[in-house]
């Protein structure tokens, strides 16, 4: 054998090999999803690079990508959606977004206000084999009104009676969040009568002061976050994320091994990636690396790319959803005061 031809096959090879690891913690199967988007991969072919390589991942302009207006920003631009709403672009992988007045003051003290009286329930530890990791934390869930037909289906538990507040904020949030960031994809078979995603309930996290989320991927076929900070407490921090000009986190970063209990010790707070804090948190300088936020602001970010095999190799998988490593962040642990957030996440249907 040519020695070329041999490079050729160790490098295809090993590309596999890292492709197959690589998919063992991040992918996620889907055939539904693969199924409706099928006749989509042949617009994704063009865009390859014709070698060795059976797949393609594509990170932007795939249907879990965030829709047209929102992709076309640049870092730092903004958009106001609403009277005193704005959006602004902070990251390019992932795609993140900051939403300035996403909620209003009365809107998040209700939140708070019914998920204490209702109380909540210790989140701790979570089992399984990649470490996810949290301490001091407490949640509830909110089930908002259906937001796509009137016909609300109305299997009662107490929750939603005792949240009736709640429940009503939790629609307007699901709502906005979805005509915001819905990705075209879902919009375009929606309009057709098709809803290929859905919404999951609001969940309500309070932290005590030591509470934290180590880093980990929001799993679950959750393709969108939507992170409301409720009391201006943050610390949200995207390790990988690539901040557009910034000299870091380029390309030569290798997915980390989730199954260790060190993911991203390599990476330095405040310098690589992106951390979201609190107004008055004066740890970091405020930089392209660092994100204020206040309370009734929200992120919004979205958690997966997309996987195209060329050839139908069954060593590779098929066509779809594979989760973006880059979006694996953590929740800082909480110094001084509590802190309070409202998830909303949206998942492609399996
Ligand atoms: O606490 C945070 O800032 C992050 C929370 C989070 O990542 C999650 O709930 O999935
Ligand atoms: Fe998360």
């Amino acid at each position: 054998m040519e020695i070329k031809t041999f490079l050729s096959f160790a490098v295809f090879f090993s590309y596999v090999i890292e492709v197959n690891s690589f998919i063992s913690q991040f992918r996620q199967h889907s055939p539904r999803l693969q199924h409706s988007t099928h006749h989509q991969s042949s617009r994704y072919k063009q865009k390859a690079t014709v070698d060795l390589k059976e797949f393609e991942i594509f990170k932007t302009n795939h249907p879990l990508s965030p829709p047209s207006d929102l992709l076309d920003l640049e870092i730092g631009e903004k958009v106001n959606p609403y009277k005193n709403m704005t959006i602004i672009k902070l990251a390019s992988n992932p795609h993140i977004y900051l939403v300035k007045n996403f909620i209003e003051p009365s809107q998040r003290e209700k939140l708070i206000e019914e998920a204490t009286d209702k109380g909540m329930e210790y989140s701790g530890t979570k089992a399984g084999d990649i470490v996810k990791q949290r301490v001091n934390s407490y949640t509830t869930w909110v089930k908002p009104h259906s937001i796509v037909s009137a016909d609300d289906n109305e299997d009662e538990t107490s929750t939603e009676e005792v949240m009736h507040g709640a429940r009503k904020i939790a629609t307007v949030m699901t709502k906005i969040s979805s005509l915001i960031f819905l990705p075209d994809f879902f919009r375009e078979h929606l309009a057709g009568g098709e809803k290929l995603f859905h919404e999951e309930n609001l969940q309500i996290v309070k932290y005590d002061v030591d509470g934290k989320f180590d880093v980990h991927h929001d799993g679950l076929s959750r393709f969108l976050t939507v992170l409301t900070y409720l009391n201006g407490v943050a610390g949200t921090w995207f390790p990988y994320a690539i901040v557009e000009g910034a000299a870091d986190n380029d390309d030569e970063d290798e997915p980390p091994n989730m199954h260790a209990g060190n993911v991203a010790s390599e990476k330095e707070i405040g310098k690589d990636g992106i951390v979201i804090v609190g107004n008055d948190d004066d740890r970091f300088e405020e930089s392209r690396h660092v994100v204020k936020v206040e309370a009734g602001d929200a992120i919004a970010f979205y958690n997966y790319d997309w996987l195209v095999n060329f050839n139908d190799d069954p060593d590779i998988p098929s066509t779809g959803p594979i989760m973006n490593w880059r979006s694996i962040h953590s929740g800082l642990k909480t110094k001084k005061k509590e802190k309070w957030i409202a998830t909303n996440w949206f998942q492609f249907n399996e």
